[in-house]
């Protein structure tokens, strides 16, 4: 494609015999041809295997078939007395049955009493059962073994006595966790695909899995550039101005499901910033910068990435955002990089268009990209021409309708900081009128 005159920035050719010939009109590229680029340039990260609390939040490269049966024995579900249920036929307060307790069975018990007919054995949660035994009366339902006959002084009985009387009648198998009943042996407990959070990881652990295979999450470094950032809570000198970006960048790298480690402020010193580069990218599966891809003087980044090879620095047709930085440091196989504009809701947004989507490749997401939905926005809006505008905005949710939240500049982080969304207005509207339909993408989904 071609960029629109407006955007025009190289002189008219005068003397150099080609006066008849129109200057080439510098390129622009569209949001959605940048972001197809860095997609197709990146794909999801080698499968590898990991500790379990390693893999959170990670995608399943395998299928997880139980080795053995969950539970792997048949154990009691409450604290009581394990007996055979015949044994208790027409029990009650009155006429309780009152059975010889022959063992005490704790969670873990290796060696386990026989339960014979006028037998009961103590036993504790998730303790196995003991052979003979046909189901567990809970220890409120007998007294305990403290020879008081009620059920009141069960629970303080320290250790199994001699005898136990049991108030009630217990029916077969009340109360026992039956081997294999939460999952057999065999079966596939996790397929290849599933995204692990808390309870996935517990039920490897349950299946008696210390390490899985999984796409890993990718490890973001992000860092700021500019001799004008300062650390936030230091003194902020004249002309400084706190870094934010890297806060902002790092925070929604993690957010998106990346292992993020921020690199504050590099000063626009060009051996530094390599410096910085070089010791960082052992430890990066992407390296995500800010500031220093306009124009200025001053802008030693694009002087720094443009000696790797490899990266390309492009503008944009959308606002805020234009101008852009991507490709790899190192060659074909190097680590990818995308620089982004160094205005503050300039860099959220390029992350949210472009670094979070790459995110979600590397990961192998299946949700790659934001939802967007149509709402209404009862006030007019303004955009300039030939530019995606992404507005941030107040989406409702209740009501379908969104409002602009501050104006449309790219220093405006008290705004951006209010947003859950951005609103779109296409790059050939200049105007919408009061009411009109608008896309949205919704940031807090
Ligand atoms: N003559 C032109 N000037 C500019 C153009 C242009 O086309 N021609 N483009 C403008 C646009 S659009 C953008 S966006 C910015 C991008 O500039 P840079 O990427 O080179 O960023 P800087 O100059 O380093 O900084 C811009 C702005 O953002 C502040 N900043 C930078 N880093 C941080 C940070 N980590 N935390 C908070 N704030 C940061 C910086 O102080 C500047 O105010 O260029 C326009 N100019
Ligand atoms: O396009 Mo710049 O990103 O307006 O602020």
């Amino acid at each position: 494609m071609t960029g629109s005159t407006e955007h025009s920035t190289t002189p008219a050719a005068c003397c150099d015999g080609s006066a008849d010939r129109a200057p080439a009109a510098p390129r622009f590229w569209t949001v959605d041809e940048h972001r197809a680029d860095i997609l197709a340039a990146i794909g999801p990260l080698p499968a590898i295997e990991l500790q379990l609390l390693d893999a959170q939040g990670c995608r399943l490269e395998e299928d997880v078939v139980a080795d053995g049966d969950l539970p792997p024995f048949d154990n009691s579900s409450m604290d009581g007395y394990a007996l055979r249920t015949a044994d208790t036929d027409g029990a009650t307060d009155i006429y309780p049955s009152v059975l010889t307790v022959v063992g005490d069975i704790a969670a873990g018990a290796g060696e386990l009493p026989k339960v014979g007919p006028g037998q009961a054995a103590r036993i504790m949660t998730g303790a196995p059962l003991p052979p003979g035994a046909q189901a567990v009366a809970p220890v409120e339902w007998t007294d305990g073994g403290t020879g008081t006959g009620t059920a009141a002084a069960a629970m303080t009985a320290p250790v199994a006595d001699e005898e136990v009387r049991v108030l009630r009648p217990v029916a077969e198998g009340a109360h026992i966790r039956r081997r294999g009943s939460d999952v057999a042996a065999g079966t596939t407990v996790l397929e290849a695909g599933t995204r692990l959070g808390p309870t996935q990881l517990g039920l490897l652990a349950a299946v008696g899995r210390a390490t899985v295979k999984v796409r890993p999450r990718p490890r973001v470094v992000v860092l700021s550039t500019g001799s004008e950032l300062v650390q936030p809570g230091e003194p902020v000198g004249p002309g400084q101005i706190a870094d934010s970006n890297s806060f902002t960048l790092t925070a929604a790298a993690q957010e998106a499901g990346a292992i993020a480690y921020r690199v504050g402020g590099v000063p626009d010193d060009a051996d530094l910033l390599r410096a910085v580069l070089e010791d960082q990218l052992g430890r990066a599966d992407l390296i995500v910068t800010s500031g220093g891809v306009s124009v200025g003087a001053y802008d030693v980044v694009k002087e720094v990435f443009e000696s790797y090879g490899g990266i390309d620095f492009r503008r944009l047709r959308m606002q805020p955002g234009k101008p852009q930085g991507f490709g790899r440091i190192g060659g074909a196989a190097g680590v990818p990089l995308l620089a982004l504009p160094g205005n503050p809701v300039s860099a959220y947004i390029s992350f949210e268009l472009f670094v979070r989507p790459a995110i979600r490749t590397m990961l192998g997401a299946a949700d790659v990209h934001r939802p967007v939905v149509r709402a209404l926005c009862p006030s007019a809006l303004r955009s300039p021409a030939g530019r995606r505008q992404f507005l941030r905005g107040r989406y409702s949710a209740a009501d379908g309708t969104v409002e602009p939240v501050g104006g449309a500049d790219s220093h405006l982080v008290g705004a951006l900081a209010r947003a859950n969304c951005l609103i779109t207005v296409p790059e050939d509207t200049t105007e919408l009128p009061a009411g009109s339909e608008v896309d949205v993408v919704l940031l807090d989904s």
